[in-house]
């Protein structure tokens, strides 16, 4: 399912004026693509991916997956988390593992939260840590691993509830330049697999030359967009 979002605006209070952090941004991601969102500090990167996460209501314009009007202004707080429960993969900066649970239960907890149902629901956690090449490490704990297996872990447990839409913010800033090529090219490869439209937020432009698309933000505009497939 394609990720749109159509002239978003985020507004914030900022003492007695305004900050707006995304200026009527236009974008769509298609369906088993990944779109990587670039621009400097302060940009509004993480400010769209909220937008586009519905943790952050849009001031104006609208976010749709597949074609349905999923969250404007209007949506409420239990509408916009049903949608990132049942429609939305998220992998954050830092992987926020549970220190107590080892990776294959992270993978079912999530998958347990998201109201799958539990037949089947160990295989499919093994077939996607076997995918992001941590199926041997199934039965460790956060501690016991390293920061690039970890970040797998993730990724894999994003990808559990088999949502439509991937979001990614920075998910290789703690890994060294080949491991974080490796996880972007993961990303991508795991995107294509699971036809999940996936954007991504990066600040390290030499960890992706192999997205289908690269957006730039500054100073909350978007302001191109390179399609790398036919560029
Ligand atoms: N909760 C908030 N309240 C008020 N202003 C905010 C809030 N969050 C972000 N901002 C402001 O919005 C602008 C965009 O911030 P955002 O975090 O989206 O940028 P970014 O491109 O993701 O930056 P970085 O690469 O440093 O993470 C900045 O000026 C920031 O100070």
């Amino acid at each position: 399912m394609d990720l749109r979002l159509d002239h978003v605006t985020l507004v914030y209070p900022d003492g007695d004026a305004t900050l707006t952090a995304v200026d009527d941004a236009c974008l769509t991601v298609p369906a088993g693509t990944t779109t990587a969102l670039l621009g400097p500090s302060g940009a509004g990167k993480s400010s769209l991916l909220a937008v586009a996460a519905g943790l952050t209501r849009p001031s104006r314009g609208t976010v749709s997956i597949g074609g349905d009007v999923v969250l404007t202004p209007a949506t409420t707080v239990a509408r916009s988390t049903r949608v990132r429960l049942e429609r939305i993969g998220m992998v954050f900066q830092s992987p926020q593992l549970l220190g107590s649970l080892t990776a294959v239960e992270q993978l079912e907890l999530h998958a347990h939260l998201r109201g799958r149902r539990p037949a089947g629901v160990r295989a499919r956690a093994m077939e996607l840590l076997d995918a992001v090449g941590v199926a041997d490490h199934a039965g460790r704990r956060p501690a016991q691993l390293s920061g690039g297996q970890r970040q797998r872990v993730a990724i894999a447990r994003a990808l559990v509830g088999r949502p439509e839409v991937l979001l990614v913010d920075e998910p290789t800033s703690a890994l060294d330049h080949e491991r974080g090529t490796q996880v972007v090219d993961l990303i991508i490869g795991l995107a294509r697999e699971t036809g999940a439209a996936t954007l991504l937020v990066s600040h390290d432009a030499s960890t992706l030359a192999t997205v289908d698309a690269t957006v730039r933000m500054l100073d909350a505009r978007i302001e191109e967009t390179v399609d790398l497939a036919t560029a």
